[in-house]
């Protein structure tokens, strides 16, 4: 690569590639009005030369034809269509592509009517310009082409997805043109062409480069990070202070590239000492066969046997003066010239660590002066050389702190082998992802081949059946693998068993493990920042650092829940061997994933626990398992009803004030039906669900480890008694008793004071978190024992009919504000209000109340969050040591939290 090359290189971003069509497939599924005028729509849309290609045949309008943006139905497109491209570099091929899931319109009577009411429904006109999908990041092995090929084919990425009509009309691969970079998409054209039958159309590096590192900055929140003296600190980047940056890529030569804005870059230097340097002097020094053994085998040198140190001119002592001290290199393989030794007296440890420390320097320090040439204080380290190795991170951070006496900052990136693919993707025409925001993407970290652990096993898995023998083949393999999967003791269940994790154990190969730490980006355009945060930049859900010690408790709760978890999780798929084996896949998987964060809690960008127990939660849904606890949510709830009419009547028979505290009780009493709490479910096997509810309200006693209740019902019932809230956010939790006897009675006082109440629940299951898609019928089945309810509810369209030989016992109350029902956007026990439905975002907009119930929303997550409205933060502490962590308390403590905004 050339060195110091200052030629301005020209802004060539964004208007590569053809038209590529695929984006109008986005439209489909979307609300449609039932008037629907249509008219055929083939002739609108060209077909592309570029790929992916439409099957655009039968494609119609609905929607009226006053639209700006009508819905274009396309019945015979697949529901899987792919954007591909690739970085063909010199030792790795990197891909990126984008899968996209159809989800036809899935829009059921309470989404619609819920819509409606918040002035959602916009008679089929897009509600969001982007598009939903998948982004995946996989590496293969420049040597196994084939493999790669394999891959590309098995997936038919090069044709839009495996299912793509486009390939089963015929459409000829001849016309199909991928977007690629790097030396390899010239080297290898023909090989594609002739296996593939695809043209590779050629990108620009740099330019990809700049782009990739571009969109990851902009998009990704947790994509930077610092690493000195081995912790790894992700840096928030504001997306108004981005520019001007300088990013040092690293491959085999290094660029350095002074980046001004979007497709405004120059390269401004570089230095022919880089990558291929260290691998090609490397594998001369010490017969290393791949950079990967070279890179492993400097985990274990010790530099100073062969670099002269300061302390080995100075005595064993730094040189203070000028802030040297006696480990720093004086002279790189300096203190060979002083001993009379040939090359194989040194160990290759040895030599590969002090050529990567040498060239590790050197490229910081090159850095840090073009930094200074130009004012720059950021600077973003990538490409191949870097591959999360800590070593090589710590010296680079080491000599830019040092040379400008930490007034620039090394950083470097999560997806740093990527930019170029990533790069290379922006380029197509449209690509879909310029609008996008951090908001809009959730990474996941599905377990299959290649990622786990960051090596590189081949073919990735495609469906569940290959990834259940992938893992059980690992399992059998032991401790080969490079995925820290436990090993587990003979058992009853398909797998042979699992076992809960010990330790983080010797099973993990650091380096392997740590080079590669990306998940697949979910593209989710509904995902909006609530709207009602004080401070969306400063908010932090997770109330406690997840750090390493932090980690090592939650391993074990985690660890000692999992048999439990995975025989209701069986269970709840009906106990066929088929579930069993699914159950002791999970079990690895998550185990896996547990002693991966056990090494490095920072592996999967900044981790907290509303992450972690999302993760155990996705890792469940990997493995098809829809809803664990469904059936005792089911059990749960029929229990609670029986006896909601008895406790109905008794809070009506009080005054209003005992009735609002009788409320708060109900509620927090109500909290302890925690599937997820170790000491609730050890409870449970001792009583039943009434009879735990009477001893947890017994309990009740004031004050509150924090008790603000009395603020609250002077806001309630004295202050502004005559200016009710508006609208009330009420965030339920758990199913059963936590729902029926303790939000929907809180519910129903808010509607009886004309308060218009939209309880918000969790989009997908979470232990035995209630849903959204169960609530509705849950509020009808209340709504039978109760006219305030059963009115609101109507109004809120929750019930349509007004149910025959109800007890209308309170035949005065004025008319109904509505009850509605909206979806959170998560899947969690816990709420990261970044990241909420649109439904949650625009119910949002004129609520002045909100109420979040439970362990996971209000003490785990968001017990510090600050809102732009009154909030009431409503919990049981249901772990001992949380108690006494945040609040010097104990075990079942509970919290009523009033935060009004003055
Ligand atoms: C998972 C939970 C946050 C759910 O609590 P919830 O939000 O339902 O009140 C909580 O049960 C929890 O933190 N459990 C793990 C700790 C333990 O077993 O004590
Ligand atoms: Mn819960």
């Amino acid at each position: 690569m050339a060195a110091n090359n200052s030629d301005p290189i020209p802004d060539q971003l964004g208007e590569g590639g053809a038209g590529v069509k695929h984006e109008t497939g986005e439209e489909v599924g979307e609300e449609t009005s039932s008037s629907a005028a249509q008219a055929t729509a083939t002739t609108m849309l060209p077909r592309s030369s570029s790929r992916p290609q439409l099957d655009l045949s039968g494609a119609a309008i609905h929607g009226t034809l006053e639209d700006r943006n009508p819905t274009i139905l396309l019945p015979n497109q697949s529901d899987d269509i792919s954007h591909l491209a690739l970085d063909i570099g010199g030792s790795l091929i990197k891909l990126v592509y984008f899968s996209r899931h159809a989800e036809l319109s899935t829009e059921d009577k309470r989404k619609i009517s819920t819509k409606r009411k918040l002035g959602m429904f916009n008679g089929g006109r897009r509600s969001y310009p982007i598009l939903g999908g998948r982004l995946h990041f996989v590496k293969f092995e420049t040597g196994k082409l084939n493999e790669c090929l394999d891959f590309i084919s098995s997936k038919q990425l090069h044709r839009g997805g495996i299912d793509s009509p486009s390939w089963r009309s015929g459409a000829q691969p001849d016309d199909i043109v991928i977007k690629a970079t790097g030396g390899g998409a010239y080297k290898y054209a023909d090989v594609f062409k002739e296996r593939l039958g695809v043209s590779l159309e050629k990108e620009d590096e740099m330019d990809c480069l700049v782009a990739g590192a571009n969109f990851l900055l902009k998009a990704i929140r947790h994509e930077a990070f610092t690493h000195m003296d081995g912790q790894k600190r992700y840096v928030q980047i504001d997306q108004n202070d981005l520019f001007p940056f300088l990013l040092v890529n690293i491959g085999s030569g290094v660029s350095i590239i002074k980046v001004d804005g979007h497709g405004e870059f120059q390269r401004v230097s570089g230095t022919n000492v880089g990558g291929g340097t260290y691998w090609g002097l490397g594998k001369l020094m010490t017969k290393c066969k791949s950079f990967d053994e070279l890179l492993e085998l400097s985990q274990r040198g010790d530099n100073s046997t062969m670099d002269m140190l300061i302390g080995d001119i100075y005595g064993g002592l730094d040189y203070s003066k000028i802030g040297l001290s006696a480990s720093t290199i004086a002279s790189s393989f300096g203190k060979i010239i002083s001993e009379n030794k040939e090359l194989s007296d040194y160990r290759p440890e040895d030599i590969s660590l002090s050529l990567l420390r040498m060239i590790s320097y050197n490229i910081g320090q090159i850095s840090y002066l073009n930094a200074l040439r130009y004012g720059l204080k950021r600077i973003f380290f990538g490409g191949f050389f870097i591959r999360g190795h800590a070593y090589t991170m710590d010296t680079i951070s080491f000599a830019v702190h040092f040379w400008s006496k930490g007034e620039a900052q090394a950083m470097f990136l999560r997806h740093e082998g990527f930019l170029g693919a990533l790069g290379a993707f922006m380029s197509y025409e449209k690509h879909g992802l310029d609008d996008l925001r951090a908001h809009h993407l959730v990474e996941r970290f599905p377990m299959g081949a290649p990622y786990v652990g960051g090596k590189i096993h081949g073919p990735p898995l495609g469906d569940l059946n290959e990834k259940i023998s992938w893992m059980e083949k690992f399992v059998q393999k032991g401790t080969q693998i490079t995925a820290p999967v436990p090993m587990g003791v003979p058992a009853t269940t398909g797998m042979g068993g699992f076992e809960r994790p010990t330790s983080k154990g010797d099973i993990l190969r650091s380096d392997a493990s740590a080079a590669l730490n990306v998940g697949v980006l979910h593209l989710v355009p509904t995902l909006d920042v609530f709207p009602l945060l004080e401070d969306p930049k400063t908010y932090e859900p997770n109330t406690i650092d997840l750090d390493q010690d932090e980690f090592k408790y939650w391993f074990k709760i985690l660890s000692d829940h999992l048999p439990d978890l995975v025989d209701k999780a069986v269970a709840s798929e009906g106990g066929t061997d088929d579930a069993k084996r699914r159950g002791d896949a999970f079990a690895h998987a998550f185990s896996a994933h547990l002693a991966r964060l056990m090494e490095e809690p920072a592996a999967y960008g900044k981790f907290g626990l509303v992450n972690l127990l999302e993760l155990r939660e996705e890792c469940l849904r990997e493995f098809q398992f829809v809803d664990a606890y469904i059936s005792i949510k089911q059990r749960e709830n029929e229990a609670s009803l029986a006896v909601l009419p008895d406790l109905l009547m008794e809070l009506d028979s009080m005054n209003e004030e005992a009735r609002l505290l009788a409320l708060i009780e109900g509620v927090l009493a109500a909290n302890i039906f925690d599937w997820g709490s170790r000491a609730c479910v050890e409870l449970y096997h001792k009583g039943t669900i009434i009879e735990i509810y009477r001893m947890s309200r017994k309990k009740m006693q004031r004050p509150w480890r924090i008790d603000d209740f009395d603020m609250f019902k002077k806001r309630m019932l004295t202050d502004r008694k005559d200016q009710p809230y508006k609208r009330a956010l009420l965030f339920v939790d758990n199913s059963g008793a936590d729902v029926v006897l303790g939000m929907l009675p809180l519910a129903r006082e808010l509607l009886r004071r004309g308060t218009e109440v939209v309880l918000v629940a969790n989009s997908l299951p979470a232990l035995n978190d209630v849903t959204a898609n169960e609530l509705p019928e849950i509020i009808a089945e209340a709504s039978k024992h109760c006219s305030i309810l059963r009115k609101a509810a109507e109004a809120g369209g929750l019930i349509v009919d007004a149910m025959a030989g109800i007890q209308d016992d309170l035949k005065d109350e004025p008319v109904s504000v509505p009850l509605m029902v909206v979806e959170n956007g998560c899947g969690s026990p816990c709420i990261d209000f970044r990241q909420v439905s649109s439904e949650l975002a625009a119910a949002a907009k004129d609520a002045d109340l909100l109420i979040l119930e439970g362990m996971g929303r209000s003490l785990h997550t968001n017990l510090n969050a600050h809102f732009k409205c009154d909030a009431l933060k409503l919990a049981m502490v249901k772990n001992k040591r949380l108690a006494e962590k945040l609040f010097n308390g104990n075990i079942y403590d509970c919290i009523c939290k009033f935060e009004p905004v003055f």
